[in-house]
Order: structure tokens, then C-alpha cells, then sequence
């Protein structure tokens, strides 16, 4: 039942409610005594008349006072705090806040189960769900700049990783990703031998069915602990799809403690999320292969090659370390070409660049320059390190058995070194033009020779 409002304050309403019942009761109370048995001259008169009025007023007053001191100030507290939260949501500090929330700052005690009570803990409810929404507000955002900032799988893989491990009560996790035909562990933190997650059933069965699991305390899969590994308690494998098509799967793991809510939405949501800036990033790296390397050869294009010689140059002429160039040419290729065809040259030009690769160190690389001549750069390398690596490779091209149909083609290459800082060059330039010079002395002095700038040393 709703009693017409009379002011803008309840309060006040109230107050003017209970003077009324008051006058009412004072009125009444004589004729009440009559009823009982008092005399009428004695309880209907104005004098009594008016200590009941007196009477009946002040237990109006007083049921307002009580009332104004038991629930005003639970009343006056919810909305200070509702006005705190409201003014702290306007803030970009806000998170500060809720962190002094979670201090228990912010909540209200729930001091009884009637109305009040009720309310008390329901804006508790409502703020722990603003605080966590808020909370996810902050980590999505991180996640947009990530996926926003990095078009490498590899590091778009690892900061996602990082970013679920410092937001959620994950505290292991893996991205594996489908990679020309088979499942490779793209990056991985917390997971002892995460290698062996690619041969795990249910791991494949989400990546092939693109279906969510859930395992709880798995048998085969181990948390790197401080000193030895342990069984987590929850695994959650989300797959990672774009467009029907399933790129990977997400694998999280809980420690000590079970996910909440919010770890299961936040690692749903970053896997969805994830399969649109996976894609991106992959197609992203096809072009970039593109871009670098050379069709035929797969091996990196001179214009790759030249980039990354000006950057080691730098770097040596800094550092003064050494770094040495070697130009590879087939010799009389032309005669192969004339001889036995284009493709036939074209095969030859493979079997020399899969040599070069196969003599390589880590951090090395080789460049197709021209057509039959290569560029290889060797980082630390000294021209005498560079000589002994150019004399295996023309070994094993003279060695290796070239042959097309029943024929054998009989291939040799003609190499020339120039080490840095033994040879002081201003730039990347010269420092090819002087291997170039030495690969021309080598050709010009009989060819199938190695030669290094500044030596008349054939080996
Ligand atoms: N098959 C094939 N031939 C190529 C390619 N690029 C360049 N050539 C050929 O390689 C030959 C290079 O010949 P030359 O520069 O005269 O050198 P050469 O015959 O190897 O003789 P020397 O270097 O002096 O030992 C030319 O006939 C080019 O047409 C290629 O991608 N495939």
C-alpha cells in the first residue's frame, strides 16, 4: 500500500504522518477511558484533552527520532558510498580504488535480514561486479594494445601468455599453433617439457574438433615449480579458430588455486580474440617471407641481404668485432645452362644455395646476390675463419655428384673473402666490392679457388 506523498522528503512525510496519528490518538484516548469505565467529567475535558494531545505528539516525535537514529545513518552511508564509487568510476585512477575496495573500505556491513540488510548486501554485490568488470575493462585493453602492437606470432603469442599469467589466477600456459602440417609450441612459460603437449589427447581432440576441455588435476601434464614439478590443479584448453579454421589451442593452467569466473571468461575471451590477430600476424610473416627470401633458393634475396650486411656493419664497426663477407660463384655456369638447359641450371643453383645453407652457423646467413653468385655473412667470423668455411664449401661442391639423366655435370665455385676489420672498408659496400675483387682474382687465376681480399692467398 503507497501513502500519498506529501514533501520531497520521505523523512519528513513521515514525521507529519506520525504528529497526525498523534492527534488522532489523543482525541481517541479519552472516549477510549470512557468505554472503560472512567467518568466523563473526569477524562472529557479540555485539560485532559490536551495532555493526551501532548501525549499523543511526543510518541509521534519520539518514533521519528528512532527512527531518523536506526536507519538514517545505514540510509546515509550506502549513498555516500554510492556517491564515492560513482565519483571514483569518473576517475582514471579508478583501479587505485578499487584496490582499497578490495581492503574492505568500500562494502557495507550487512547488520540485519530485513530490508535494509538486504539492500546492504546487494550493493555489495553490485559493487564486487563492478569492481571485476571493471578489473576485466583494464586487461582487455592491455589485450587489444598487444594484439594491436605486435604482427609477430612469436612475440604476440608470448605477451598474451605474460598478460594472462599477471591478470588471472593462471599461473602456467602454452599457445601451440598448427605450422605447415604439424602442432609446434609457439611460446610457453610455466610448463615443464611443454613439448609434450603436442602429443596430449586432449589437446589434439580440442585442436581438431575446436572444442573448449577442461581437465581437472590432468596425469600427464607437470607445472615447473621452484625446485621440482607438480600436477596443477585445472587445465583449460581453449581452441584458437578463425573464420572455421583452426589455427591452435590456448593451454592454461591453475596452480594452488581453482579458476575463478573471471579467469574462465578472460581465457575464453583472449582466445577468441586471439584467432583474428593469429591470423593476422601469420599472413603478416607469409608476406614478410615473401619479401625476404629468394622464390627459387629459399634463401634470403639480395635486397634482404644488403639490409641486414648494412645492420651487421654497423654493429661491427661499433663493437670493432669482426665480420667477414664470402662471395660464391659457379664456374662456367653458362656452359651448363647452354648444355643441358635452364632447368638443369636452375637445379644446380639449388644444390649450390642447400650446400651453402647446410655449412652455415647460427646467426649466419646466405644471400642469393645474382643469378649464379652468392653473398654469405658471418657475423664474428675472422678472415681466416671465413677462409677455412669457404674452402669446406668448395670441397664439398667439387665432391658432390651432380647428374641429369645418366649424365654427371662436373660443378665447382670460385670464392672470394673479405674480412672486417682486417681489411678497413667505410661500408657494406666496399667491404662486398673488395670479396668481389678477391672472387675475380680467383676466376681470373684458373676458377674452383678460394681467395680473400688483400692476400694473394689461394688455398
Ligand atoms: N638457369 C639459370 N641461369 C641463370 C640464372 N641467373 C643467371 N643465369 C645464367 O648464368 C650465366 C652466368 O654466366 P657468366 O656470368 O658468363 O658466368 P659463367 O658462365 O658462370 O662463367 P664464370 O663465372 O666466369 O665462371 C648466364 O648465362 C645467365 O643467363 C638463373 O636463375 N637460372
Amino acid at each position: 500500500m503507497q501513502i500519498p506523498r506529501l514533501t520531497k522528503s520521505i523523512f519528513l512525510d513521515q514525521f507529519i504522518y506520525m504528529q497526525v496519528v498523534g492527534v488522532i490518538i489523543g482525541l481517541a484516548f479519552p472516549h477510549f477511558l470512557v468505554w472503560y469505565g472512567f467518568p466523563e467529567s473526569e477524562v472529557l475535558t479540555w485539560e485532559f484533552y490536551l495532555v493526551t494531545q501532548i501525549a499523543g505528539q511526543m510518541v509521534g516525535l519520539l518514533s521519528f527520532l528512532m527512527i531518523s537514529m536506526v536507519i538514517r545513518p545505514h540510509l546515509k552511508q550506502l549513498a555516500l558510498k554510492m556517491q564515492d564509487i560513482a565519483e571514483g568510476l569518473q576517475e582514471k585512477d579508478f583501479i587505485d580504488y578499487s584496490v582499497k575496495c578490495h581492503e574492505q573500505l568500500c562494502t557495507m556491513e550487512v547488520l540485519s535480514n530485513d530490508e535494509i540488510g538486504v539492500s546492504a548486501s546487494a550493493y555489495n554485490q553490485l559493487l564486487a561486479a563492478l569492481l571485476s568488470s571493471h578489473e576485466n575493462e583494464q586487461v582487455f585493453n592491455k589485450f587489444t594494445k598487444v594484439m594491436s602492437q605486435n604482427l609477430e606470432v612469436e612475440t604476440l603469442s608470448e605477451e598474451t601468455i605474460n598478460l594472462l599469467i599477471s591478470a588471472t589466477k593462471i599461473e602456467a600456459a602454452a599457445i601451440l599453433l598448427y605450422k605447415n602440417g604439424e602442432i609446434v609450441v609457439e611460446a610457453t612459460q610455466g610448463i615443464f617439457h611443454p613439448e609434450t603437449l603436442t602429443e596430449h589427447t586432449t589437446v589434439l581432440d580440442a585442436i581438431n574438433k575446436g572444442k573448449a576441455q577442461r581437465i581437472t588435476l590432468p596425469k600427464h601434464i607437470q607445472l615447473d615449480g621452484v625446485l621440482t614439478q607438480f600436477t596443477p590443479t585445472e587445465v583449460f584448453i581453449e581452441p584458437i579458430e578463425f573464420k572455421g579454421t583452426h589455427l591452435g589451442v590456448m593451454v592454461a593452467a591453475t596452480g594452488s588455486e581453482m579458476a575463478d569466473e573471471r579467469t574462465n571468461t578472460t581465457l575464453h575471451l583472449f582466445a577468441r580474440s586471439m584467432g583474428l590477430a593469429l591470423n593476422n600476424a601469420l599472413i603478416h610473416s607469409k608476406f614478410q617471407r615473401l619479401a625476404a627470401y629468394d622464390g627459387l633458393t629459399n634463401v634470403y634475396n639480395r635486397r634482404f641481404g644488403m639490409a641486414r650486411l648494412k645492420e651487421d656493419f654497423g654493429r661491427a664497426t661499433r663493437e670493432q668485432s669482426a665480420l667477414s663477407v664470402i662471395m660464391v660463384d659457379i664456374d662456367h655456369f653458362k656452359k651448363i645452362n647452354d648444355n643441358y638447359g635452364h632447368l638443369v641450371g636452375d637445379k644446380a643453383i639449388i644444390l649450390i644455395a642447400s650446400i651453402l645453407k647446410k655449412t652455415l652457423r647460427d646467426g649466419d646467413i646466405v644471400v642469393r646476390y645474382g643469378g649464379e653468385e652468392f653473398l654469405m655473412i658471418l657475423q664474428g667470423a675472422s678472415t681466416k675463419d671465413a677462409l677455412d668455411v669457404s674452402e669446406r664449401i668448395r670441397h664439398q661442391v667439387q665432391d658432390t655428384i651432380f647428374t641429369e639423366g645418366d649424365q654427371r655435370i662436373d660443378i665447382t665455385v670460385s670464392v672470394g673473402v673479405c674480412g672486417f676489420p682486417e681489411v678497413q672498408v667505410p661500408d657494406e659496400v666496399m667491404l662486398i666490392d673488395k670479396a668481389d675483387q678477391a672472387l675475380y682474382q680467383a676466376k681470373q687465376t684458373g676458377r674452383n679457388k678460394v681467395i680473400a681480399y688483400g692476400t694473394a692467398l689461394a688455398a
